[in-house]
């Protein structure tokens, strides 16, 4: 059984390595469903008020897959359920979100993915992070073109996006649910060129070996 999840800052090509690895992997892919979001739009026009929902809607839509990604046995998503505590936190240390309601989500995520005996473990068995720079992550954001993301539309996402990478950083460090490790999203741009997609599946190939899980 391998259970995969990708994680890393916006735009750093989760959604499109969980397409290659489950190609090459054979294994079932699951993705956040961005457009299908009905919360996200709302909470990039009023971070303060739709923080909590937002973060209690994701937590809701990525427990149901991990459910069914346990199930399937092998599996990658494009993204993983630690990560949304970052965004949060960061909102809380900025003053746009309410602490109190930080902590109740914080529990809420731990009672959640806690192992209970008799039952399958929700944690994933390998974490892989894309790093990338801030200047990679805005022009992808830019490339991309979703309205609600775009510097235009409002000019402070800049900042956003430059504190979130900071936050990315040592919440990798400190990630302890599973085995993990990195890869670099800057210098292996694996959707446009052949050589830094083997690169990186072989990368991940030896770290699934690594952990007994190939
Ligand atoms: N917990 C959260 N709090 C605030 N915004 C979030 C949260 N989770 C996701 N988002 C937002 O949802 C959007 C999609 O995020 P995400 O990084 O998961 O996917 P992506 O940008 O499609 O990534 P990739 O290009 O790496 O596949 C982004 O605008 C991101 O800021």
């Amino acid at each position: 059984m391998t259970v995969i999840v990708l994680s890393g800052p916006i735009g750093a090509g989760k959604s499109s390595l969980t397409s290659i690895l489950a190609e090459h992997l054979g294994t079932q892919a699951f993705y956040e469903g961005v457009d299908t979001n009905p919360i996200l739009p709302l909470y990039y026009k009023d971070m303060k008020r739709y923080t909590f929902l937002l973060n209690t809607y994701l937590l809701n839509h990525r427990l149901a897959q991990i459910n069914q990604a346990i199930q399937d046995k092998n599996s990658v998503s494009d993204r993983s359920i630690y990560e949304d505590a970052l965004f949060f936190k960061m909102n809380v240390d900025n003053q746009i979100a309410d602490p109190t309601e930080f902590k109740i989500y914080d529990s809420l995520l731990e009672n959640m993915m806690e192992d209970t005996p008799g039952n399958p473990s929700k944690k994933p068995d390998l974490l892989i992070y894309i790093h990338v720079s801030l200047d990679t992550m805005l022009e992808r954001i830019k490339k991309r073109g979703r309205s609600f993301e775009q510097l235009n539309t409002d000019p402070s996402l800049k900042d956003y996006y430059a504190r979130l990478l900071k936050y990315y950083e040592p919440w990798y460090e400190n990630y302890n649910a599973s085995p993990k490790m990195e890869i670099d999203g800057n210098s292996l741009d694996f959707v446009v060129d052949e050589q830094a997609k083997r690169k990186v599946l072989d990368k991940i190939d030896q770290k699934l070996h690594e952990i007994g899980n190939l």
